[in-house]
């Protein structure tokens, strides 16, 4: 595989929030580098940095040291963002809220549908496209906030507890869709979790401890 199919490399990246006394070292140098149709499970519990690796990841935020590049990738356009919090906007319907990221880009909404339908599909959620965000559960909520991303067709989908709030059958529900996506469509897959039992789904997991990505455990 050459150089540029790798979609993003950290290579010692480190992340520290503050200066002197109070600083906390949230990532200590990572090195991690993520393919076309990997699919990753970053473990830990809270506060290991797993939330800081994916912002490393997504470009949200920069490594005080170290690097992070991103060769066969525009992280700008090619990176799909699953927050753990609810994200759906009360106002929006559902297919409205799939939606709303292609239209904030500039897509005619006529041109959206497709997407949309497709999307909702792809996690189970079809028979939702006309209810209000309070209309649905957590779990569906959640498998919406998932097929937002999928409609902007990533090639990257970062997860991050995607699962959190969610029992443990709610939770499974939104991986299988997550899991379904990614086969369907290319796209790599990073999943943070705390959950032994949603990391044995990935096909590589890697643990981190104290900001320290530690070797892989690769299960394939
Ligand atoms: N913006 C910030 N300012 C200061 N410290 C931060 C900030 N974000 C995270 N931290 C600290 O960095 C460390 C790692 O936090 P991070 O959120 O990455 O962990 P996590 O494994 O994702 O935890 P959780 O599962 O609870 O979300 C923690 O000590 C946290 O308090």
């Amino acid at each position: 595989m050459s150089g540029t199919d790798v979609l993003v490399v950290c290579e010692n990246a480190a992340l520290t929030f503050g200066r002197g006394a109070t600083a906390v070292v949230a990532v200590h140098g990572a090195d991690l580098s993520i393919r076309p149709g990997d699919r990753l499970a970053i473990v830990g519990p809270s506060g290991s940095g797993k939330s800081s690796l994916l912002h490393l990841l997504a470009g949200l935020e920069r490594p005080t040291s170290g690097t992070v590049s991103w060769p066969g990738l525009d992280p700008s356009a090619g990176i799909g963002l699953v927050f753990q919090a609810d994200s759906l906007v009360p106002a929006l319907d559902v297919a409205e809220n799939t939606a709303l990221p292609l239209v904030l880009a500039g897509r005619p909404e006529a041109q959206t549908r497709r997407p949309v339908a497709d999307a909702l599909d792809l996690v189970g959620a079809s028979d939702l496209a006309d209810r209000l965000p309070e209309e649905i559960s957590g779990g569906q909520a959640q498998r919406v906030a998932v097929a937002r991303v999928l409609a902007q067709q990533p090639r990257l989908i970062l997860a991050d507890e995607p699962t959190g709030r969610l029992d443990h059958a709610t939770g499974a529900r939104v991986l299988d869709a997550l899991l379904t996506a990614a086969d369907r469509t290319g796209a790599a897959l990073v999943v943070t979790t705390h959950d032994p039992a949603i990391a044995a789904r990935l096909t590589v997991r890697r643990a981190m401890h104290d900001g320290r990505l530690l070797a892989q455990e690769d299960v394939s």
